[in-house]
């Protein structure tokens, strides 16, 4: 039988000064929803956060999303924020995309243009995201969400973007070395923490999950937990990979309330 959640998790909260606690945010403190802007992190979840930040070395908000959507999602000053699966960071009051992705921009507005015109009017949605492209199909049916798949692929190939897929979305991105998991190791330089923990649900954190378990490999960290959040559209991966596994945001409210005890 595995570890029991308070035992994987001792770690971590018997050494807050020396842990970090870096978290996606999309279907991991916030419930799916409909569309992006319903979307909410919960109060309880938020409160606890704010309590972990004080008291642990550092909290980050790891998102897909734009990083000003995600520094209002989570919406607390003491939290450091990536965006757009690590190709943006908060640094003070601005907004830092890696150098390296910035000649793809043009790429990333045609493919949104294309995506706009050919899938708007079938019901898809195309979010206003800068450096990373996002279309929607979560609610639209099936054939359509296929066509949705099927376009930012091809046009993702055209344009030499990256394309991934995740919970309701199809994603493309610059072809540049940057993502959940160089997040994870620029945090892990700066703040050198002993232990850490990353909570995720879908596609992208899977790039979390694996530079954790590098970096523990490498001796930079004495601890590495991997929390996946199951869910029937997450990849199986997540959980598969995961040290720990829990059930929806609710689940990830459990860990944050053991690690605050
Ligand atoms: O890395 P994350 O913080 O999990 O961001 C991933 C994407 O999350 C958002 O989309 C997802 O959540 C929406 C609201 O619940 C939902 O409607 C959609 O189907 C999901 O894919 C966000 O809008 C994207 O920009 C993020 O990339």
């Amino acid at each position: 039988m595995g570890k029991a959640p308070a035992e994987l998790l001792r770690g971590l909260r018997e050494d807050p000064g020396a842990s970090a606690i870096l978290t996606d945010i999309d279907g991991t403190l916030a419930p799916i929803a409909p569309t992006p802007d319903a979307a909410r992190v919960p109060e309880e979840v938020r409160e606890l956060l704010e309590r972990l930040s004080r008291r642990y070395l550092l909290v980050a908000g790891i998102s897909g999303r734009k990083t000003e959507e995600a520094r209002k999602l989570i919406g607390l000053g003491g939290v450091v924020y990536f965006g757009n699966h690590g190709f943006e960071k908060l640094e003070g009051d601005r907004v830092e995309i890696i150098p390296e992705a910035l000649p793809y921009l043009e790429r990333v507005r045609e493919l949104e243009r294309r995506a706009r015109e050919e899938l708007g009017p079938l019901g898809a949605f195309v979010e206003e995201k800068g450096i990373t492209a996002s279309v929607h199909y979560r609610n639209v049916p099936g054939e359509v969400g296929e066509r949705c798949v099927e376009l930012v692929r091809r046009e993702g190939e055209r344009l030499g973007l990256r394309v991934t897929v995740g919970r309701g979305v199809v994603e493309a991105r610059p072809p540049v070395r940057a993502d959940k998991g160089t997040a994870v190791r620029a945090l892990v330089e700066e703040y050198r923490p002993r232990r850490a923990l990353f909570m995720g649900d879908d596609t992208t954190d899977l790039d979390a999950f694996r530079e954790l378990e590098r970096l523990r490999g490498e001796g930079l960290l004495e601890e590495a937990l991997r929390v996946g959040v199951a869910s029937e559209e997450g990849p199986r991966e997540i959980v598969a990979e995961a040290d720990l596994v829990v059930e929806g945001v609710e689940g990830v409210a459990e860990v944050l309330r053991e690690l605050a005890r």
